[in-house]
């Protein structure tokens, strides 16, 4: 079973060293960002979400749209078990991966193939199951014998290469993403975007922020639009893209 319900969610960032300058930023920015109140004493306060309430199902593709600063990522956090809120309930039920950082739990001094087995541990899968998906996480990579040399000895690419081949190879209930990832060379490119349909088709429930309106079209079956971090509307792709897109 999988689900996530949002229960009045808030997420509020104390700012010890801003003060008035970022309330002058409130009328100035105001298209973007989260709301900015003043705190208790010298403090300002950022709120990042405010009053969020959903409920998600098995077979919701959900897509996250909003401006710079909507509360994106924060929401994804949220999910992912990263932020607690700071009012409110999350709940979630079902394994969650999230590919928000693939690079986590990477160490550059060690070697491609412990790094996979770092990557894999991180988003908690036991030795086992690691030792079983080694050698396909391996071949995908196309690093050869690179894979016994040290991670800070990889280009960018073939670093890329093996935290995307690692962090895709799990069967997750729940997937969240900051943006699509596609990534490498042209040849790794392609392969990458077939792993990565057929990663969103296993998972029960998808969460993907994008700025990308094909995107989100092609892949999401309900769309959340924030506005300086509330729900501004929820429902069917088309009608909250077309508002979105041209307003
Ligand atoms: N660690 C933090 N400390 C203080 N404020 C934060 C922090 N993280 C996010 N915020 C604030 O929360 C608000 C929402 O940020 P968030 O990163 O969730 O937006 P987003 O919709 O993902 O934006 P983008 O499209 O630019 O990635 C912004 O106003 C941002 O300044």
């Amino acid at each position: 079973m999988a689900f996530i319900t949002l229960d009045h969610v808030g997420v509020e960032f104390p700012i010890f060293n801003a003060q008035g300058r970022s309330l002058k930023n409130t009328i100035l920015s105001f298209a973007t960002g989260g709301q900015i109140e003043k705190g208790k004493g010298n403090t300002v306060v950022v709120k990042s979400l405010q009053d969020i309430s959903l409920s998600l199902v098995h077979g919701d593709r959900v897509g996250l749209v909003g401006h710079n600063g909507a509360g994106k990522t924060t929401l994804l956090r949220v999910i992912s078990g990263i932020y607690i809120p700071t009012s409110g309930v999350c709940e979630v039920e079902g394994r969650c991966v999230s590919l928000i950082n693939i690079h986590l739990g990477i160490n550059h001094e060690e070697t491609g193939r412990s790094n996979i087995k770092l990557r894999a541990a991180m988003m908690g899968l036991k030795p086992k199951q690691i030792e079983e998906k080694m050698e396909e996480i391996a071949e995908f990579c196309e690093l050869g014998d690179f894979l016994d040399m040290p991670f800070r000895t990889y280009s960018s690419g073939m670093q890329m290469r093996l935290a995307f081949a690692t962090s895709t190879s799990i069967d997750p209930d729940i997937l969240i993403m900051d943006e699509w990832l596609s990534t490498g060379d042209e040849n790794f490119k392609v392969r990458a975007n077939e792993r990565m349909k057929s990663l969103v088709d296993k998972t029960k429930i998808l969460v993907l922020a994008s700025h990308s309106r094909s995107m989100l079209e092609q892949n999401c079956n309900k769309i959340i639009w924030l506005e300086h971090g509330r729900i501004k509307a929820i429902g069917e792709p088309q009608p909250i893209l077309d508002a979105y897109f041209s307003h």
